[in-house]
Parts: C-alpha cells; sequence; structure tokens
C-alpha cells in the first residue's frame, strides 16, 4: 500500500467522512490518490478559508473529523484564520499539506510558495494545531499518523499532516488505530462523588453546557443526566443549539445583561453552575453584570475537571459524565420546581410592513414551529444574535472566535455532512467575503437557503463605535446575482415578501436560494440592541 493510500485509509478509520480541498504541485500525488481512490469523496470549493469552514462545520455536524487538502504555503497559509478558529472553538480539523520534496528542499534554490523556510509552514501551524507531522520516513510514518490521528479526537482540535510530495507513493504498512489514552478511573470516581455531593447539596443548582458536549458525543448522556438531576440547562453563547433534540427542557442561552433577565437569573443567581464543555471565554460570560465567581462552579472541559479550588487532571468529559449517571438511577431524580421556559418571538404578521431585524427570527420560529427543527449555520454579525432568539434547533455557528466567512462554506459542509439542507444566516458584510461559494453548488449538487440580513453595512461595527463612517458598505443587491451563479434570488423590503419568498424557499429544491433581507442601515435585532447597551454600560463602568 502507498503512503497516500494508507493516510486515507487511516482518516476514514478515524471518522472522516470526507475532503474539502484546493490542490496545488505540491499535493498534486495525493489529490490523485483521493481521486482514484474514492476511500473519501472529494469537494473543492473556490478559495482555502472556505475549505477550512466547510470542514469544520461537517466535523460539528457528523461528529467524525473535518479534513481538508491543500497545497503548501499559498494554499495552507490561506487557512489560517479557519484552522485557528477551528482551534479556539474545539473542532477536530486534520489539515493535509503538501510540502516539497527531500530533494528539491535541498536544491541550493528558495522554492515557490516557500516563505522565510521549508518548515515555515509547519511552525506558523504549530501555533493554530494541537500536533503536526511531516511523513518524510515512511518507516515511522504509520505511528506518527495514528498519534496525531489520536490527538485530534482525543484533543478536539486541529492537526497539521504535511505530505512531501516524493513521498505519497512510497510504500507503507497500514496506519494502525491506538486505543483511547488510559486516565485514572479512581480519579473519575472521586470527582463524581465530589461533584454528586455538592450538587445535592445546592439550592438552586443549574446545568450549564457548551460546545464539548457536542464534541466528544456526549449530548444525549448530557440531556439524561439533566433529566435524572432535574436541573435546569442553559447553554453558552457558543453552545447554542446543543440539547435541542434530546428531550430536555432547555432555559435559553446565557447572555447575561443581553438575555432575557429571568434566563440570565438562573446562572447569575445560581449557588452552583454545573458546567460542562464550556469554554471560559469572553462571549459566553464576558457579558455579566457580575465578575463570576467560577470558584462557586463545577467545571469539566479540555479534560480537567474542577471543584472550587482543586483540579482533577486528564479526565475526558464522556467518563465523568458516564461516572454521574451511574451514581443516580433513572427513577431518582431529585423533583426540583423548574422554572418557566423562556418565550420566544413568533407569530409573524405577513403583512406589509418594512422588515425589521426582528423579525428574521420572528419568521423562523414560526417555521419551526410549524416544520419542527433544522440545521441552522449562522456567520459572524447580527444574524447570530437573531439565531439566539430561535427556537432550540441545531445551530453550528462562531460563537467564540467569531471570525465572519464561516456561513456560507459552513453552510456547504454541513449539507455534504449530514445530506439535509442547510439554513444559512449571514450578514451583507461576511457575505461580501466567502458568500461565493453559493457558485459551487450546482456542481456539488447542493441546495442550501441563504438569508442575507442585509443592513448595507457592518452594523455590528457602528452598533459599538455608532460615528465609523467605514461601516457603510451600500447596496450590493445580491439577489440579482443569485440566479447568475445557478440560484434563486429573492430580495424582500416587507413581512409579507419575506413570508412568500420564505414559502418558496423551502418548496424548491435542486438549486439554492438567497433571501436578501432588506433592513435600513442602524437596525438591529432586540438581542444585539440589548448586547451593545450592555457592553457599553459594562465598559462605562469599568472605566470609573
Ligand atoms: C474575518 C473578520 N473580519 C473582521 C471582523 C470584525 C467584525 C465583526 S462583526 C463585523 C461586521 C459584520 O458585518 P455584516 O454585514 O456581516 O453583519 P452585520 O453586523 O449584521 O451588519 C466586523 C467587521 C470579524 N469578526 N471577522
Ligand atoms: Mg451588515
Amino acid at each position: 500500500m502507498t503512503l497516500g493510500l494508507a493516510l486515507l485509509r487511516a482518516l476514514k478509520n478515524h471518522g472522516a467522512q470526507e475532503i474539502f480541498g484546493i490542490p496545488g504541485d505540491f499535493i498534486l500525488p495525493l489529490f490523485k490518490q483521493i481521486e482514484e481512490s474514492r476511500i473519501l469523496p472529494l469537494h473543492t470549493l473556490s478559495h482555502e478559508p472556505a475549505l477550512g469552514f466547510a470542514a469544520d462545520a461537517a466535523a460539528r455536524m457528523h461528529c467524525g473529523l473535518g479534513v481538508m487538502a491543500v497545497t503548501y504555503g499559498a494554499g495552507a497559509l490561506n487557512v489560517v484564520n479557519a484552522v485557528a478558529s477551528a482551534y479556539a472553538e474545539c473542532s477536530p480539523l486534520v489539515i493535509l499539506a503538501g510540502c516539497p520534496g527531500e530533494v528539491e528542499a535541498h536544491s541550493g534554490l528558495v522554492l515557490h510558495h516557500q516563505v522565510r523556510s521549508i518548515d515555515s509552514q509547519l511552525r506558523i501551524f504549530s501555533e493554530i494545531t494541537c500536533d503536526q507531522v511531516r511523513l518524510s520516513n515512511a518507516d515511522t510514518a504509520p505511528e506518527d499518523i495514528a498519534r496525531v490521528l489520536r490527538n485530534c479526537r482525543e484533543y478536539s482540535q486541529p492537526v497539521l499532516i504535511e505530505i512531501p510530495r516524493d513521498m505519497t507513493l512510497q510504500p507503507m504498512r497500514e496506519v494502525p488505530v491506538l486505543p483511547p489514552r488510559s486516565f485514572n478511573a479512581e480519579a473519575v470516581a472521586e470527582a463524581a462523588d465530589e461533584w454528586l455531593a455538592r450538587i445535592h447539596a445546592a439550592k438552586n443548582p443549574v446545568m450549564v453546557v457548551d460546545v464539548e458536549v457536542r464534541r466528544f458525543g456526549v449530548e444525549a448522556r448530557v440531556a439524561e443526566l439533566a433529566r435524572r438531576l432535574q436541573l435546569p440547562v442553559l447553554t453558552t453563547f457558543m453552545g447554542r443549539g446543543l440539547l435541542a433534540e434530546d428531550g430536555v427542557d432547555l432555559h435559553g442561552t446565557y447572555l447575561g445583561v443581553a438575555g432575557a433577565p429571568e434566563t440570565t437569573a438562573l446562572l447569575d443567581d445560581s449557588d452552583l453552575p454545573v458546567m460542562l464543555g464550556a469554554i471560559l471565554s469572553d462571549s459566553n460570560f464576558g457579558v455579566s453584570a457580575q465578575r463570576m465567581d467560577f470558584r462557586r462552579a463545577l467545571i469539566a472541559a479540555h479534560r480537567e475537571v474542577r471543584v472550587g479550588h482543586h483540579m482533577y487532571h486528564d479526565i475526558p468529559l464522556a467518563a465523568l459524565v458516564e461516572a454521574l449517571l451511574e451514581r443516580i438511577p433513572p427513577a431518582s431524580g431529585a423533583r426540583r420546581t423548574l422554572p418557566p421556559q423562556p418565550e420566544y418571538p413568533r407569530g409573524l404578521v405577513a403583512d406589509d410592513t418594512p422588515l425589521c431585524a426582528g423579525d428574521l427570527s420572528r419568521a423562523l420560529n414560526d417555521r419551526i414551529l410549524a416544520h419542527g427543527p433544522m440545521n441552522i449555520v449562522s456567520d459572524m454579525g447580527d444574524c447570530l444574535f437573531a439565531a439566539m432568539e430561535l427556537l432550540p434547533t441545531p445551530l453550528v455557528a462562531p460563537g467564540y472566535y467569531a471570525t465572519m466567512g464561516f456561513g456560507v462554506p459552513a453552510g456547504i459542509g454541513a449539507q455534504v455532512a449530514t445530506g439535509e439542507r442547510s439554513l444559512v444566516l449571514v450578514g451583507d458584510g461576511a457575505f461580501q467575503m466567502t458568500g461565493w461559494e453559493l457558485g459551487n453548488c450546482p456542481r456539488l449538487g447542493l441546495d442550501p437557503i441563504v438569508i442575507v440580513l442585509n443592513n448595507q453595512s457592518w452594523e455590528m461595527i457602528r452598533a459599538f463605535q455608532t460615528e465609523s463612517q467605514c461601516a457603510a458598505l451600500g447596496d450590493w443587491r445580491f439577489a440579482d446575482m443569485a440566479n447568475v451563479l445557478g440560484g434563486r434570488g429573492h430580495r424582500v423590503t416587507t413581512r409579507k415578501e419575506f413570508k412568500t419568498a420564505l414559502d418558496a424557499a423551502f418548496a424548491e429544491r435542486g438549486r439554492f436560494q438567497l433571501v436578501e433581507f432588506m433592513v435600513p442601515p442602524g437596525d438591529s435585532t432586540p438581542t444585539l440592541q440589548r448586547f451593545s447597551e450592555g457592553i457599553r454600560a459594562l465598559r462605562a463602568r469599568a472605566a470609573v
């Protein structure tokens, strides 16, 4: 077997289901093996950042590995921001990057796509991946690949695999699948006992879930834990959409000063937050009116379990969850009185009223109520705040790293991964960055529905700095361009037009739909309004 084929088989054995790629001469030999072997389907896009976002969304949707293949230098360095986003948001990506072969690397010439040195690519990626390897030795490569892929899965973070182009066809043994890294079962038991003692003693504990419960495949088990413990469940900003289909009473997303007061109070007033998979980021907890004292919380994330001031190290989240479930038989859940669930906007009146940003979630919630949850992908911008107003439904979004450009490519990756149509929410500014990837949909046989929240501005910038003139983008008339790219464009300005366009978009399969949702510059969702007012108030208070 060749190194290339063994690598492809290993990726599939570790949970990869597809590859997103753009070739270049340094990785062409591998592309040849990808296409000829058909071990994993190859989906090409137009610009490398989109590969990263698509692979990231695919990994988040199928809970496997997201894989992208890029050429050396120009290709790989083009995907750095998307990989950084995946690193920050614990998404397991494998970057297959070409690199020069042994002879050419020592030819005495500097090579095309090379930066400071042949190793620059490896050095740059070492900052945004949890492990890296260059496959320059076919004897050691199988164990190196096995190590890197296990780390990718167990840390749920990106890894880099460099394939020198003179190595792809080298004979190589199969890649083993290493057993999961061991952990100390006694430490897990002690941590679970300590957690339960604190939970049973607490007056108003609350469970807070974040992305690691999806990344490590424990969403359903965490839902069962919430049911048995009878705890109210909040998601973090990043974790919005989690447990949406696991039959648990979700009490909304913690948004601090920007959230519904009764939802915010569930965490702010709790004497014991039980935080599973939580990234302690500013977007998750920075909008709290009171500085969160995490020492009063139980926190399990990044293979660490924290109780007050002390820490249990190297404990997988799944092991802790199972140990807790073993200690709470199904019927024994304490009967706590749970608070009422939050209200969500609904009941859009389809009349001639001009659209406002708040109508977006209202109309989509009507759709969710009538037809059930759907896979929603959001970009960064006010569209993400609209997503916070939706009824529980699966959501993929850059809620922490907060990069623009994620939405459309991620919607493509999500449909590739699930076979289900994605609904993408994206602002006009972010659409300018990567929205044109929609032009690949006819060739790829994909038909996402994309709602462009077109306020002709970088509204989030204006929300935080109202005097910025640079935020004005003008009106690009995206719907007119949709038809040229092989899709269907709908430009809507009133509630009735939006309802009609949405119904038509869902009714037509086989073509991507672009609904251009027109609102005036300065208009924003109620959630973004509360968020920006809250941030300004907190900053003003901190400045005193
Ligand atoms: C890659 C990158 N570059 C800049 C920024 C900084 C930013 C965050 S939000 C925003 C404006 C987004 O405008 P859009 O029209 O898409 O959405 P809306 O606010 O609803 O009008 C910018 C420029 C980020 N986050 N990522
Ligand atoms: Mg905008």
